[in-house]
């Protein structure tokens, strides 16, 4: 399993190892130990797992306040996504900041999101199917998002033109002052 840092501190890249032979592949996708002995001692609660049957399906941005906010473990197991994670932690030097991996059924790498990040992906194929670990449960009077655009991030989606949820379609833009966590 390796483990691999990006430019905002705490949002990881997990690539498991994978044993190829002439019927396919095995890999363990999760380990609590090994996640363990590289420092991830997340409790996961939930497991979560949804299929986008177009390319361009745009999901998110999301995130749940305090209490109830989540650590998440993404990773797709069918088709492929533009994964994208947004730093809203107030007191944080990369506030605002973002970063996007693609995670694939072939790539097998997930994106550790710790909490107190905005959450959301666009997928690159059709059909893509999207598995992740969540640390607590589901909290729809918790559940917050931010506008997908939000020129206070300039997320470089692969689309313009998302396919979203109504919900979706209707987030606030980013303001400090109403996150907390
Ligand atoms: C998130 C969630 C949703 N639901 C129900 C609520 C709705 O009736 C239905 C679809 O929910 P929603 O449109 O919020 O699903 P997504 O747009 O895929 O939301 C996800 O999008 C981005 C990628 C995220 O990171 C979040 O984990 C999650 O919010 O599932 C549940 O029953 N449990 C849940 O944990």
């Amino acid at each position: 399993m390796k483990l691999t840092s990006t430019v905002i501190a705490g949002l990881l890249i997990i690539e498991p190892e994978v044993h190829e032979d002439h019927r396919g592949f095995f890999m363990e996708s999760y380990h609590a130990g090994k996640l363990a002995e590289l420092g991830i001692t997340t409790t996961f609660v939930q497991d979560n797992h949804s299929l986008s049957e177009e390319v361009g399906v745009l999901r998110g941005l999301h995130y749940q306040l305090h209490p109830h906010a989540q650590t998440k473990l993404v990773r797709v197991i069918s088709g492929a996504i533009y994964d994208v994670a947004v730093d809203i932690r107030p007191d944080s030097p990369t506030f605002g900041k973002w970063v996007g991996v693609t995670l694939s059924a072939a790539n097998k790498r997930q994106l550790l999101v710790p909490q107190g990040f905005a959450h959301g992906f666009c997928t690159l194929e059709p059909r893509t199917q999207v598995l992740y670990k969540v640390d607590a449960y589901y909290s729809p009077q918790h559940e917050r998002g931010i506008l997908w655009n939000d020129p206070a991030i300039g997320i470089t989606w692969p689309t313009t033109s998302p396919i979203l949820s109504q919900k979706d379609e209707k987030h606030p833009l980013l303001k400090v002052a109403e996150i907390h966590f």
